[in-house]
């Protein structure tokens, strides 16, 4: 991850750092602007090249197309409503039409759109409801590319065809999984038997990446050249992040790192009944990404888990405990634990997949988180909001009593939330997915609910504490689940540390070992900044 100032665009020569605080800009800062603008297009059109921005803008163009026309129908359908009396139809006017519309010309953008979904869904604190909450149905199952494709992105990555046939016994032509900028395949490594999954880039998708986000980012400078008001709203920061989060993850050497940090603190904190997939680094490149393939069921399926252990809730207190271990002992904690990404493996230990989202937090934040959580325990609400107060950014001076007293009346409604959105065990395969896409969307209401205590009290929250909460809430649907008698903040197994040190004497308690297992944890360079949308 990146700094905010280190990705941050530098500011148009004047034109947005003076800007005024009302109105346009003057002729001086347009030109000003207009001159830097010109420069920073031809330098984004030299790095796209212009077959990669003609195709694009083609394809673009078609979706744009699409887009109107279905809005078009809305529109009439709406309009027929209303004249004949009717009103059932919802009006396409309203900010969650707009959401939606967005959400399916997003989609049909392909790769980098759906993924600026996905970083809209899982940044609560950054964008509105609407948003957050349809871009949650941001689909990314595309179609696979043929294996053919596949094959040459292999060869040409790991030595040619026939580095291929000698390091592989078998690559299965068919995917395990096609997602819209990696497809899964699975394969067995000649030299030890041993089944791995590739996980290989898509072809193109780097192209459409540097087409698309170089429009973005010209896009985001246009306005603040155009918009002075705007400017000052963080645009730049905003997009800067989202850039960063998307050449992260189709750069697959930062998910190898990723899973190398976490395994090597599986390994030093003694974890031993967890386990995240083992990285063959001289079978990996930023294009393809070779992984032990682990076998297993989601940590929602009761069935399937029983059929590897006699214990589920045994198996989710591991996974709480190993990534609350995670969060205070690894520099990164898996931020992206849905239901497909935790497994309950064949000898019943818990997998941890997919590191393509990882988050951070720096030294303060995680003291902040720290006393959350102890308030949390404690039902401690004045706590609680100290801690909040003490992350977040604020222009004004927050009052804590009404902050602590809005928490309360929050958390209150949220132990007493319906319970029955659980997965039942003997579903049909499809309408599983669907009450588990219910689960899924309430934890993003719980979410939005934390951030909208804050954000009416005054505060905004870093977006790197989202991502925290989110896993938090997902946990909690876990235990819903699969241990509905479990009360995990008091049920002595399971462990939530709230500093290195206690952390420290978990790994102990478990492995029986004396000592530190501190890890060389850097910190410093971490991205849980602040991004404030609101104009000022
Ligand atoms: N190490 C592994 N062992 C077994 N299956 C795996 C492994 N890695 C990935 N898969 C399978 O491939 C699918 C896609 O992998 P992964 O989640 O890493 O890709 P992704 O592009 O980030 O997908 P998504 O956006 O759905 O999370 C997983 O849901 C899982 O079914």
């Amino acid at each position: 991850m990146t700094t905010r100032s280190a990705e941050r665009p530098p500011p148009a020569s004047g034109a947005a750092a003076a800007a005024p605080s009302v109105g346009l800009p003057s002729l001086q800062q347009l030109f000003n602007g207009g001159q830097a603008l010109l420069q920073e297009s031809l330098r984004v059109a030299r790095e796209v090249g212009p077959r990669a921005g003609f195709a694009r803008t083609l394809s673009a163009t078609k979706a744009f197309s699409e887009t109107a026309r279905d809005v078009l129908v809305e529109l009439r359908n709406y309009q027929q409503q209303q004249q004949q009396g009717g009103g059932s139809a919802g009006s396409p006017f309203t900010r969650a039409a707009l959401a939606k519309s967005l959400r399916q010309l997003f989609e049909r953008l392909g790769a980098t759109y759906i993924k600026i979904g996905q970083f809209i869904a899982s940044s609560p604190t950054l964008f509105p409801e609407e948003f957050v909450l349809e871009f949650q149905k941001c689909l990314d199952q595309s179609a696979p590319v043929p294996y053919s494709v596949v094959r040459e992105t292999l060869s040409a990555e790991l030595g040619g065809d026939k580095a291929l046939t000698e390091k592989f016994e078998f690559i299965d032509p068919v995917p395990l999984a096609s997602a819209s900028i990696a497809q899964v395949h699975v394969a067995r490594l000649r030299a030890t038997g041993e089944e791995v999954v590739l996980k290989v880039l898509k072809p193109g998708v780097t192209d459409t990446l540097k087409a698309d986000l170089g429009f973005i980012y010209l896009a985001s400078r246009l306005i603040e050249t155009l918009a002075p008001d705007l400017a000052r709203t963080s645009l730049g920061d905003i997009v800067a992040d989202i850039r960063s989060s998307i050449l992260e993850e189709v750069d697959f050497s930062k998910e190898q790192a990723n899973l190398e940090e976490f395994r090597m603190f599986l390994d030093q904190a003694g974890v031993t009944a967890a386990t995240c997939p083992k990285v063959y680094p001289e079978l990996s490149t930023r294009k393809v990404l070779t992984m032990e393939r682990l076998r297993g069921v989601s940590l929602i399926d009761l069935e399937g888990i029983r059929a590897y252990t006699d214990d589920p809730e045994g198996a989710l207190i591991t996974a709480l405990n190993t990534w609350s271990l995670s969060v205070v002992l690894c520099p990164s904690f898996h931020a992206d634990v849905h239901s497909g990404n935790l497994l309950v493996l064949e000898d019943g230990r818990v997998g941890f997949i997919d590191f393509g989202i990882v988050g951070r937090l720096s030294p303060e934040t995680w003291r902040a988180v720290t006393e959350v959580g102890e308030g949390f325990v404690g039902q401690d609400y004045q706590q609680i909001a100290q801690g909040l107060i003490r992350m977040g950014a604020t222009a004004a001076a927050v009052d804590e009593e009404k902050l602590a007293a809005d928490l309360e009346a929050l958390f209150e409604r949220v132990r007493t939330l319906d319970p029955q959105v659980v997965v039942v065990a003997d579903m049909e395969a499809q309408t599983a997915a669907a009450s588990v896409a219910v689960d899924e969307d309430q934890v993003t209401r719980l979410l939005l609910e934390i951030v909208d205590v804050a954000s009416s009290n005054g505060l905004k929250l870093p977006r790197q504490f989202g991502l925290l909460i989110k896993q938090s809430l997902y946990f909690d649907r876990y235990t819903r689940i699969l241990a509905p008698t479990l009360d995990p903040l008091r049920d002595t197994r399971v462990n939530f540390p709230k500093t290195v040190e206690e952390a420290e004497v978990v790994v102990n308690s478990q492995s029986g070992r004396q000592g530190s297992r501190r890890r060389n944890v850097k910190r410093g360079d971490i991205d849980d900044v602040i991004i404030d949308v609101t104009p000022k």
